[in-house]
């Protein structure tokens, strides 16, 4: 169990916030954050990391104690077992894959890791190049693997995919969870993409103006109790735009855009970026074989 309770003042453009998290975590899951900007999910992260102090609080994980206000001990970084991706990947542009790898063991941990993440992460054509040489999601799957060269205990990733293209995302979202469980990891993964946080997630937290609002089973957060639909979806409002007494409201579905009518009470409540279910229950889907 991973037992959290942190607070901390911060300075948002609106004027103070107070971050105040009290959560307790199953290890072994993975946990995405979730949250308009602003809402606290990187400071969290960084609190769980060491690389920030809380005004008041703790974090216990297991039997160790990384940070506790009160009895004044907060463990830096390198004493907590954590790896961590950021968006940016911040490797090492004058080292190679290999040498990014082997530069983040710790002093006398044996070289059989660096092999073991590379045939995990698919690294084997990369070992030898320069990061520059790489595409963006060739470079992320190395930040992945260097985050775990020492085997942490958790895993927090903010918004890794969030710079890559779709097919991009997809996949090394399958890496990330073949890590998380060859790794017997917990995760906690900052994501806005609601289809990858039900592809990855076993539980969600959501953040609003430093607090959670919610918590649970992300399928259930993001689709609704009351739809008892044939088939449904979730997306993103693209666009809308208004039509004598309806709405046409584009929603993105995966890569596809998807046109809904709305009556003016429904749209009422709808603006471009939120996040929608789409749900059909009155008529059968009609089903083409594109490949
Ligand atoms: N060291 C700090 N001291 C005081 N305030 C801070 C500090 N770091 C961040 N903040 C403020 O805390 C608020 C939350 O920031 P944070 O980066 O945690 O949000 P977020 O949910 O990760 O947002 P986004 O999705 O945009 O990355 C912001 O208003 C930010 O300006």
């Amino acid at each position: 169990m991973i037992d959290i309770s942190l607070q901390k003042l911060l300075k948002s453009p609106g004027g103070r916030m107070n971050l105040n998290v009290q959560v307790k975590l199953e290890e072994g899951k993975l946990i995405t954050v979730y949250g308009k900007s602003g809402a606290g999910k990187s400071t969290l992260l960084m609190l769980l990391a060491g690389l920030m102090d809380p005004e008041k609080g703790y974090v216990k994980v297991g039997d160790e104690i990384w940070t506790d206000t009160d009895k004044k001990i907060m463990l830096p970084p390198q004493k907590r077992k954590i790896g961590f991706v950021f968006q940016e990947y911040a490797l090492f542009p004058n080292m190679t894959v290999r040498e990014n790898l082997l530069f983040a063991q710790a002093k006398g941990q044996p070289g059989t890791i660096v092999d073991q993440l590379v045939e995990i992460i698919d690294l084997g054509q990369l070992q030898n190049r320069k990061p520059n040489t790489l595409s963006g999601g060739q470079k992320q799957r190395v930040a992945l693997a260097r985050a775990l060269v020492r085997k942490p205990r958790l895993l927090l990733m903010d918004e890794p995919l969030s710079a890559l293209d779709h097919e991009m995302r997809v996949k090394l979202q399958t890496y990330i969870l073949k890590a998380h469980r060859e790794f017997n990891l917990t995760t906690l993964l900052i994501s806005h993409d609601v289809s990858e946080i039900i592809r990855l997630s076993d539980f969600m937290i959501e953040l609003d103006q430093g607090l959670i609002i919610r918590q649970g089973d992300p399928v259930g957060m993001f689709t609704n109790d009351r739809v008892n639909a044939k088939f449904q979806f979730t997306g993103e409002i693209m666009s809308m735009v208004k039509q004598d007494f309806i709405v046409i409201v584009t929603v993105l579905i995966g890569r596809n855009l998807v046109k809904v009518i709305a009556n003016d009470q429904e749209a009422a409540v709808l603006e471009i970026g939120d996040k929608v279910l789409i749900a059909s229950k009155a008529f059968n889907p009609i089903i083409h074989k594109i490949s």
